[in-house]
């Protein structure tokens, strides 16, 4: 059955306006919603930025997250492969990188926060964990780049919130504006709430308040969930910008900025926030506080571009290739011609069973398209994309992680960073436009040492540009590239440098001297516009 009312009206939410491509007019009344977030400063003036079409009152407040201890530490165990991530090659750069540690105890967490750390199941801190505590803890800015599903959540909340507890910071909900000593950053809603859930795990018990706001929820409740205090403030740049603009959190107190999926956040589309957000008044400029930015993909120019937020003695942390593909992800690539895929992926859904599967598309309307056939075929299918709205969304997400629907069909939106438990497959339906949206997707099987299988549909028509990179990413990750790849990528390029068995991406800091050795032009940080379309809404 198909979970969610609205299949082809999805939530009317008024036009295209939105995402990356917003900013430029697309005509239409635009009568500002203060509910929704826009006219943050009281004053509205008419621009190009401020044309989105008229849109209703958002009422939608999210069910309050789970009390219980038993929901709030369950997890899921680590596999086979997690020892494994030991041998991974690690690549620290920047003058005097504190040195590493090997064990939780040496990380110095205080008594409450080790003992949440223990009842999350963590044994022992991963590569990106061992060497960005200590960096953190030392009070030095930081780039890191680790595989998907490396626990780079656990690597900046652990010691931001070691540090805040040490402090006896306290949230206090006597004030009318809310001072954060930490804002995180992350380019979607479920994302961001996914970070907020594991802060909020983290400083269970303890005086450290963490509050998450993001688009697509009611704003009235947003500010009173803020206004019970909040030391550290999850949120996605619309909303923040918008809280902030309000006037309800001040920055004087703030230490940490936090990126996640960085080179997203810093990429054309949300660039301009992220410049807006340290631009904020009361914003402590980069020498007075902490920058912190983590993603498993840096292109080189956003990775230049980083910098300007960072201190100039940021340290970059490499744990094996920058925008490698997990490696305990088994990929296949196979050759399909457009009419063939909706066969091929009934075949492959049927030979899969009850497998929890997210089915990867380029836009909403074959999001809608794709789980509507699939659900005429009896497979439980939910979906996932930016034009449903936010209540649609968390409950297609709940019905996934919950196994009622063991498929869940997505767009871009769903790429980066989720967090659930036993998917065992993904499937491009559609191949992305860009390498690094391929690594994110096929990055949310095959977590924290577990196993897990991603199938790609690729059309010689439309997938050839991707072929070579996607050709290094197989070899990168010890995959077999298949022959007719190789010879596609061969030809779509000229024999010229082409070397599929070399050297991925050079896993190097961009300041020694713009060492990415590779043999591919550089990758897009642009998105496609197909990619644009689907973007998160900026609320
Ligand atoms: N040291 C650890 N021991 C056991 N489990 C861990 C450890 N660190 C993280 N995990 C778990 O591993 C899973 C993946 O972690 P996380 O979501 O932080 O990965 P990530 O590197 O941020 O991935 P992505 O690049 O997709 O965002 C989570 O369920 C997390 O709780």
């Amino acid at each position: 059955m198909f979970h969610g009312a609205h299949l082809f009206v999805a939530g009317w939410k008024g036009g295209e306006g939105r995402g990356r491509g917003r900013g430029g007019f697309r005509g239409g009344f635009h009568k500002p919603d203060p509910e929704a977030g826009e006219n943050a400063g009281g004053s509205f003036s008419f621009n190009a930025s401020h044309c989105k079409s008229y849109r209703p009152k958002v009422v939608y407040v999210p069910p309050p997250p789970p009390e219980e201890e038993s929901s709030i530490f369950s997890h899921y165990a680590t596999g086979i492969n997690f020892d494994k991530y030991d041998d991974i090659l690690v690549d620290v750069s920047g003058s005097n990188p504190p040195k590493a540690i090997m064990t939780f105890d040496e990380a110095g967490l205080c008594e409450s926060l080790r003992k949440n750390v223990t009842k999350s199941g963590y044994v022992k801190p991963t590569p990106v964990q061992k060497h960005g505590i200590p960096i953190i803890s030392a009070g030095r800015d930081l780039m890191a780049c680790a595989q998907t599903g490396s626990g780079k959540t656990a690597a900046f909340l652990l010691p931001i919130l070691q540090r805040l507890m040490a402090d006896g910071v306290a949230a206090s909900k006597f004030s009318e504006v809310q001072e954060p000593e930490a804002i995180i950053v992350a380019p979607t809603r479920e994302l961001i709430n996914q970070i907020y859930l594991e802060a909020r795990k983290f400083a269970y018990g303890t005086c450290v308040r963490p509050v998450v706001v993001y688009g697509g929820i009611n704003t009235g409740y947003t500010i009173r969930e803020v206004l019970k205090g909040c030391n550290v403030l999850c949120g996605t740049p619309g909303r923040l910008l918008d809280i902030i603009g309000r006037g309800k959190v001040g920055l004087s107190k703030l230490r940490y900025l936090v990126l996640d999926e960085a080179d997203r956040m810093l990429d054309m589309g949300f660039e301009p926030d992220m410049r807006k957000l340290v631009g904020s008044p009361g914003m402590p400029s980069k020498e007075d506080r902490q920058t912190l930015m983590f993603s498993a993909t840096y292109p080189e120019d956003i990775q230049r571009m980083a910098a300007d937020f960072l201190k100039v003695d940021y340290i970059f942390l490499a744990v094996g290739v920058v925008g490698g593909a997990c490696s305990d992800v088994e990929q296949t690539i196979v050759q399909v011609d457009q009419y063939s895929k909706r066969d091929q992926l009934l075949e492959l859904l049927r030979s899969t069973g009850n497998e929890r599967t997210m089915v990867f598309v380029e836009t909403k309307r074959s999001a809608d398209f794709i789980a509507t056939f699939l659900c005429q075929e009896k497979m439980s299918t939910t979906s996932i994309h930016g034009d449903r709205e936010q209540r649609e969304r968390e409950k297609a997400l709940s019905d996934f992680r919950t196994g009622q629907c063991p498929v869940l069909v997505a767009t871009s939106v769903a790429a980066r960073g989720l967090d659930i438990e036993q998917v065992q497959h993904v499937v491009n339906f559609d191949l992305p436009s860009s390498i690094d949206e391929y690594v994110h997707r096929i990055g949310r099987t095959g977590r924290c040492g577990n196993i897990g299988r991603a199938v790609s549909f690729f059309n010689p028509e439309s997938d050839t540009p991707l072929a070579r990179s996607l050709v290094k990413v197989l070899s990168g990750a010890q995959q077999e590239v298949p022959k007719w790849l190789e010879e596609i990528a061969f030809s779509a390029h000229g024999t010229t440098g082409f070397n599929p068995r070399g050297k991925v991406f050079a896993s190097t800091d961009t300041r020694k001297g713009g060492s990415f050795k590779t043999d591919e032009p550089p990758q897009a940080s642009a998105p496609s516009p197909a990619a644009a379309a689907d973007d998160e809404e900026w609320e």
